[in-house]
């Protein structure tokens, strides 16, 4: 069996910098026509200058034919300045600003600490510039339960947000729960991970403590799994691909306190086309990986095709480099669904 896509785009890619952008970039660009790549460097990328400089290495670093567009973004801190989205939109290279709580997932240490109190011009002038948002949507409350950090966040950052700024445009990121898909279906986009399609809780403790399948929002219970599913498997157009692969260096996993991301870059299309077809949704895959994504961010849809062949392939145990392994999900598992542009 085999299907023909028009080739995707990543609404939420994690690139690094250096020696690991070197490593992983080359699987995002055998797959991806462009993506939407994450700020949150140390030292995060908070102006157009940095985020100009950041593309320039990334296309650095691409293979000799790659086609491959980097679509840049801001990293928002309580002190963005409104100039500072009027000259990002001037640029043409910055495409939206994320919105990191100050805490809430890897390198946010210098996101916002409160959006209403300090950033509220900077959001009147992102709507000004029809600049989207995007948004890691978790309270940073040490009270609040690692699992509720989605809801609460919807409750008291999100609704409150788009009743004062209707019009801004909102991406909630790597979406986890049902409270997520309501509130996404009644007026806003997101964008889903594979992980979260294709895992629940207990892939985190599946006969020992599973770190390579920990990220941020935390997998959650295998009802809100299928309420994200059946949103993307509907058709709905509010929802696109972001795979959210989000590269550690293995020891930076495998230790006493591992940081959240998983690698999904050579895996995210195999697991996509893997839940829609179970679903019996295969004809509505097209839209959620190559058509909502850039209808929403008012680019043309890519024209070159991808090819995706449903023969059994086996993940690599790690991808090796000379500063260390990086792990990809499913590590050493049988796939079907192969992809390969045409
Ligand atoms: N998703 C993650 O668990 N980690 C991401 C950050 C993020 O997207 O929250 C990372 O940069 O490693
Ligand atoms: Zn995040
Ligand atoms: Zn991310």
């Amino acid at each position: 069996m085999e299907l023909t896509l028009t080739q995707p785009d990543d609404w939420h890619l994690h690139l690094r910098d250096g020696d690991l952008l070197k490593a992983v970039v080359p699987h995002s660009v055998s797959h991806y026509g462009r993506a939407i790549v994450m700020p949150n460097l140390k030292p995060p990328i908070t102006t157009t200058a940095a985020a100009v400089a950041y593309r320039e290495s990334i296309l650095k670093a691409l293979p000799a034919s790659s086609n491959f567009t980097p679509l840049m973004t801001l990293y928002l801190t309580d002190t963005t300045s409104p100039d500072e989205i009027k000259l990002a939109r001037k640029t043409g290279v910055v495409f939206a600003v994320k919105l990191y709580p100050a805490g809430a997932t890897t390198n946010s240490q210098d996101g916002v600490t409160d959006l209403f109190g300090k950033c509220l011009h900077v959001l009147e002038e992102m709507v000004e510039q029809n600049m989207p948002l995007l948004v890691h949507g978790e309270v940073t409350d040490p009270i609040v339960d690692i699992f509720d950090r989605e809801k609460v966040f919807i409750d008291t950052i999100l609704q409150p947000l788009i009743q004062r700024l209707p019009q801004l445009k909102v991406v909630m990121e790597h979406i986890t729960t049902m409270d997520a898909v309501k509130f996404v279906e009644s007026c806003k986009e997101a964008t889903v991970t594979p992980q979260h399609l294709v895992l629940n809780r207990n892939a985190l403790f599946q006969g020992g403590l599973r770190p390579h399948n920990y990220c941020l929002p935390v997998l959650k219970r295998e009802i809100h799994r299928q309420a994200v599913v059946s949103a993307v498997t509907s058709g709905s157009r509010n929802f696109f691909l972001g795979t959210d692969s989000a590269p550690h260096e293995r020891g930076r996993k495998e230790c006493a306190c591992g940081c959240a991301g998983i690698y999904n870059a050579p895996v995210a299309l195999s697991l996509y086309a893997k839940v829609f077809e179970e679903m019996g949704a295969l004809d509505k895959l097209e839209a959620f990986t190559s058509f909502n994504g850039p209808d929403f961010y008012g680019l043309p849809r890519n024209t070159s095709k991808i090819k995706l062949t449903k023969i059994p392939w086996k993940v690599p145990e790690a991808f090796s480099f000379s500063f260390g392994d990086i792990i990809p999900m499913f590590a050493g598992n049988t796939l079907e669904w192969q992809p390969s542009l045409i």
